[in-house]
């Protein structure tokens, strides 16, 4: 859990030289949202893998840039819950202050790397245009609020076309768990107002469990045109049922009722090097019972713990259907935002209940699917993705919440590791393989 510990940064990846983005814009804005709990990750660890689990809780303050407010808000006169925040340039609370020239528009860079929260992020008076999605191009759309789950990151375009004599409020509120944080606030100023905060109101976030509304931007999402296209058929469509379960008394979350324990010695080097004995060689199951009813909690809750791989062999086309579920209390199924290491996917699409072969099969969009890392699985439903075999290693694929990964919710590709021909001493520096390293650095 060492991103909830604040161990994060943004990487921007510029286009190659005499590249052009297919967008204009005259500067940059970035904005690297995240969660904060007062709790320190050890405690919160220790709390989630006891017996009876103690949860996390919702966060003390939503960061933006990596400051937040705590016990009042930039907003206080806006909300009678809350006070007003003193905004002291040099107080820890003051928030960051986007600064910006009238009648420009700029590029924001948009990264979440909560711990837990999904994020909804709306600008007073200001819409925006959604040009890039997780380092892909997407076909430019409107919008007047954006969706961001942990582990995502997009590119909206905003234009400073409002009355320059105001400052205006960027906002930022939780989405998919009822809130117990005040909204994240940064100001947008317009040059050469003084950056106070600004007197309009609050920019309105749908309400936390507005589905139809998070689920209205997922579907408005698609690639730009010429982007790459998936291939037509699959080769393996594999099914992953997430649930929440119990292990002698411990809750966790499992997939196809395995939960995730990872093992002490890399993957890569257990692999390559045939050791025994440094994880399960069963393999997890690709399905599960079709009677399974993800309407309601498990009717047996318990589940058992792995550290097995599926096995993917080079140059094939593969299918992820990942499925919701209802978790251990009844009403409650959560969204989870699955993502993946070592490739881009195309997100096939997303529906309301348990996939079914025959019904939405034949509805999968292979026309204009975004290409992403990270997608989210809506309360009881399910999304497909599909990706193509072409990057040799061992890959995480998980639920971007942190205590849920250490729950056990993920699973582990091992893509061809045959055609990997040296694995940098860096990879195999613990467990069993630490050893090697040391003979190795010896002879
Ligand atoms: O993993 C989780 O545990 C809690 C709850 O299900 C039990 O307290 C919660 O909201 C999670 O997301």
């Amino acid at each position: 859990m060492q991103r909830s510990a604040g161990l994060y940064g943004s990487l921007i990846v510029d286009v190659a030289d005499g590249e052009k983005e297919p967008f204009h814009y005259d500067g940059e804005l970035n904005l690297l949202l995240s969660d904060w709990w007062h709790q320190n990750v050890h405690e919160q660890e220790i709390g989630l893998s006891s017996n009876p689990m103690r949860w996390i809780g919702e966060p003390q303050s939503i960061l933006m840039n990596g400051k937040g407010q705590y016990n009042c808000s930039l907003a206080g006169h806006l909300s009678k819950k809350t006070s007003l925040c003193k905004l002291r340039a040099d107080a820890q609370c003051a928030p960051p202050i986007l600064h910006v020239l009238p009648n420009k528009t700029y590029r924001l860079r948009l990264a979440s790397t909560t711990s837990l929260a999904s994020l909804n992020l709306a600008i007073g008076h200001h819409k925006m245009v959604l040009v890039e999605a997780d380092g892909n191009y997407v076909q430019p759309v409107t919008l007047d609020d954006i969706d961001i789950y942990s582990g995502e990151s997009y590119s909206v375009l905003i234009t400073t076309n409002q009355n320059p004599s105001m400052n205006y409020w960027v906002s930022l509120g939780v989405r998919g768990r009822h809130p117990a944080t005040p909204p994240g606030l940064t100001i947008l100023n317009y040059h050469p107002n003084t950056a106070r905060p600004p007197s309009s109101p609050l920019p309105i976030h749908a309400a936390w469990d507005d589905y139809p509304h998070s689920k209205a931007i997922a579907n408005k999402i698609l690639a730009l045109q010429g982007s790459p296209k998936p291939p037509t058929r699959y080769d393996r469509r594999i099914y992953l049922l997430n649930t929440q379960n119990k292990i002698n008394g411990f809750t966790k979350w499992s997939i196809n009722n395995v939960s995730l324990a990872l093992p002490s010695t890399p993957y890569l080097g257990s692999i390559k090097f045939g050791l025994k004995g440094a994880f399960d060689h069963q393999s997890p199951p690709e399905n599960f019972s079709s009677e399974y009813d993800v309407m309601k909690p498990p009717s047996n809750p318990n589940s058992t713990v792995s550290s097995g791989v599926y096995k993917l062999e080079f140059g094939k086309t593969i299918d992820v259907i990942l499925q919701n579920a209802n978790a251990l209390n009844a009403n409650v199924s959560e969204i989870h935002p699955w993502h993946l290491h070592g490739h881009d996917f195309w997100v096939l699409g997303y529906g309301e209940g348990k996939f079914s072969e025959e019904k939405h099969s034949k509805n999968l969009n292979l026309k204009n699917p975004p290409l992403r890392n990270t997608v989210v699985i809506f309360p009881y439903g399910w999304t497909a993705i599909r990706f193509v075999t072409d990057n040799p290693g061992v890959w995480a694929f998980h639920c971007h919440i942190e205590p849920h990964l250490h729950m056990g919710m993920g699973v582990i590709f091992a893509e061809s590791v045959e055609r990997i021909k040296n694995i940098p001493q860096a990879a195999i520096g613990c467990g069993m393989t630490a050893k090697m390293v040391m003979n190795n650095s010896h002879t």
